[in-house]
Parts: structure tokens; C-alpha cells; sequence
């Protein structure tokens, strides 16, 4: 269901002449995905990922080509946009802008064993330590700056209990932020769940889908994580998920003292972050296609639980 804009062979043969990527073998539209027209394409050379992008702010599109590129070149299992014959990456086809990037191995780990947890925590803590360093800007659109006019969207949605959580949350969050020393920034992933990264056995293939790539809190990008990779259906942390991904994580870049301490908060707020997300999709913006939206409640469970019984401690730093 996820091709929107089908293409013929003679398009994307027409397409694929612009760059040295061999000629059309085959292709296949990807079923998976919500937002863009994904396809797998095969060419007498290589495997590769053809993607239009149906929706979204198309003019940030260069920063995500910008980003893919930077992480590459750092050897960061990534896909990095294929360049034409005149270096450029992005195009458009079938009046969409369209990407070709090269097609990674691997399937989406529903029940991520530890070792793929520790190939994880290593790949997000080396792109972190590199994407300190990444000049490009775009500030993150799903931050505290986000959640404070947002959640005034849904409240109408929520019981009254629930609206009383958000509500206190999104205070306390914003009295904690406000006070707390800066935090160290870099570019993020911004959605890096177990159905955004491919595993080839305990080898992670790529982590793919960086269109909520931007820049700011790193401990965001880590809290993400964690609330999905390391977290049962009840909402409780898995501590051996949870100080796999953490340790792996460090040995790349060890947290600061200010990261430390707003570690519990920014694990309510990424949770949050989601709820919101997730109640906005299903009352407020519904897309137009009639894939099941995602749940909010297991989000809001997440919080909860992180509420109720705080973020397990973190791994010291081996020395
Ligand atoms: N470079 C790649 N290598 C291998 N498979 C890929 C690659 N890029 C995308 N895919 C496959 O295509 C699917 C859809 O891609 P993607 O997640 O980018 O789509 P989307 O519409 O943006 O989805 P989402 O709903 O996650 O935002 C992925 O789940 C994955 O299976
Ligand atoms: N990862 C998101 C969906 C894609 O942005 C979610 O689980 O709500």
C-alpha cells in the first residue's frame, strides 16, 4: 500500500540513465511505508531503492540529502543518496521529487536479541559523535517547542485524567528544560525505531527513513530508542535491552553530567512526544490512506511507566 504515484518501466528506466547505475532489470513497488512511494529496483548492476516523496516539507529535502551524504562518507550504516552524472542527488519524477539510494540488507527486528541491541547502541552512539560535527541546520520540529502548542490539539480527545497528565507533563517539562544546562547537540535520526533500521542476522544492515532527521538534543535521539527498543508491551524497561543499548551506546559517547540528570525527564518527554504524535494522526490530521494509524495508548502507557517507576539507572562508563 505504500505506492501512491505507480511508475511505468520506461520511467524509471528514463530515470535511472541519469546515473551510473546500470540498466532496468526489474521493479517491484514496497508494500511497507506510510508517507512515501517506496520501490525496490533491479538494474543489471546493483539492488537499489527508488522513493517519491508524497507529502512533507519538500524543501527541506536538500538537508536530508546533506545529512545521508555526511553520514556515508563517516562510514555510518546509512544509505547515502546516489548521485547523477552531474552530482546531483535529488530529482524529480512523475512530478514528485524522487531519491535512488542504494538498497541495504537486512529485515526490521521485531524481538531485537542483545546483540543486535549492542550493534544498535554503537551505530547511534558513533553517528552521534560524528554528527556533532555535521554543519547543517534544522531545528528539531518535534521538540518542547513543539509539544506546548500541540497538546492543546488533543486535549479535547482525553478523558479528564488524561488530559490532566499531558497538561502536568508538558509543565514540568517545560520548567525542567528551561533551568537545565544546555545539552549537547548534534543531528539526529529523530525516529530511529526497530522498523526504521534492517538486520541481516546480528548485523545491522542500515538504519533508513531519515526524513524526521534534524538537529538538536542527542539525548532525544537516545530516548527514542529506548522507549521502543528496550520496552515491553507493558510499558516496563527490559534491563538487559536497556544497559546493552546504553553501554554500547557510551563506549562511543559517553553521556555528560547534564544528559545524566535530565535522562528520566527527556524518557517522559520523547514518550509524550509520541502520544501526542500519535492522537494528532488519529483525531486531528488523518492521512488519506486507510492503513491502521499506530496506537496512541501504548505511548501514553510508556509514560506512565516511566512516571510510576522512573528510568532504570544508567551503565557506568568503563574507564
Ligand atoms: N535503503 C533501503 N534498503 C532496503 N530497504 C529499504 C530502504 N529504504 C526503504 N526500504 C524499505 O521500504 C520500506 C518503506 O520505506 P520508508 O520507511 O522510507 O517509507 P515511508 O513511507 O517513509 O515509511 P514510514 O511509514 O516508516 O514513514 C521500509 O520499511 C523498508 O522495508
Ligand atoms: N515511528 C512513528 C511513525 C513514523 O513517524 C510512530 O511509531 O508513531
Amino acid at each position: 500500500m505504500a505506492v501512491f504515484t505507480p511508475l511505468t518501466d520506461a520511467q524509471v528506466s528514463t530515470f535511472l540513465s541519469r546515473f551510473d547505475a546500470g540498466s532496468l532489470v526489474a521493479v517491484k513497488g514496497v508494500p511497507a511505508g506510510t508517507e512515501n512511494s517506496t520501490f525496490f529496483v533491479t538494474t543489471d548492476r546493483q539492488e537499489l531503492v527508488l522513493t517519491l516523496f508524497e507529502q512533507g516539507e519538500h524543501e527541506e529535502l536538500p538537508f536530508f540529502v546533506e545529512l545521508l551524504d555526511y553520514l556515508d562518507e563517516h562510514r555510518l550504516p546509512v544509505p547515502g543518496p546516489l548521485h547523477d552524472h552531474d552530482g546531483i542527488a535529488l530529482h524529480s519524477l512523475a512530478d514528485k521529487p524522487a531519491l535512488l539510494f542504494p538498497r541495504l540488507p537486512g529485515e526490521h527486528p521485531h524481538h531485537p536479541n542483545l546483540a543486535q541491541c549492542r550493534a544498535l547502541g554503537d551505530a547511534l552512539g558513533h553517528m552521534h559523535k560524528v554528527s556533532q560535527h555535521f554543519p547543517g541546520h534544522r531545528p528539531n520540529p518535534r521538540d518542547l517547542h513543539w509539544l506546548l502548542p500541540m497538546h492543546h490539539q488533543v486535549l479535547a480527545y482525553l478523558s479528564p485524567e488524561d488530559q490532566a497528565l499531558m497538561m502536568d507533563e508538558v509543565e514540568i517539562y517545560q520548567g525542567f528544560f528551561d533551568k537545565a544546562p544546555d545539552l549537547p547537540q548534534g543531528a539526529l535520526h529523530g525516529d530511529l525505531f526497530r522498523d526504521n533500521t534492517l538486520f541481516d542476522g546480528d548485523r545491522l544492515g542500515g538504519m533508513i527513513d531519515f526524513y524526521n532527521g534534524c538537529t538538536g538534543d542527542l539525548l532525544f535521539d537516545l530516548a527514542i530508542v529506548i522507549n521502543d527498543w528496550a520496552t515491553e508491551p507493558d510499558g516496563r524497561l527490559d534491563p538487559e535491552r536497556y544497559a546493552t543499548i546504553l553501554a554500547a551506546y557510551q563506549a562511543q559517547r559517553p553521556l555528560n553530567t547534564s544528559e545524566r540528570d535530565a535522562w528520566p525527564m527527556m524518557l517522559r518527554m520523547t514518550a509524550l512526544r509520541y502520544w501526542l504524535s500519535r492522537l494528532l494522526v488519529v483525531y486531528v490530521d488523518p492521512p488519506a490512506h486507510d492503513l491502521t494509524p499506530h496506537d496512541p495508548d501504548q505511548f501514553r502507557t510508556i509514560l506512565k511507566r516511566r512516571l510510576e517507576d522512573g528510568a532504570l539507572p544508567l551503565p557506568e562508563v568503563a574507564s
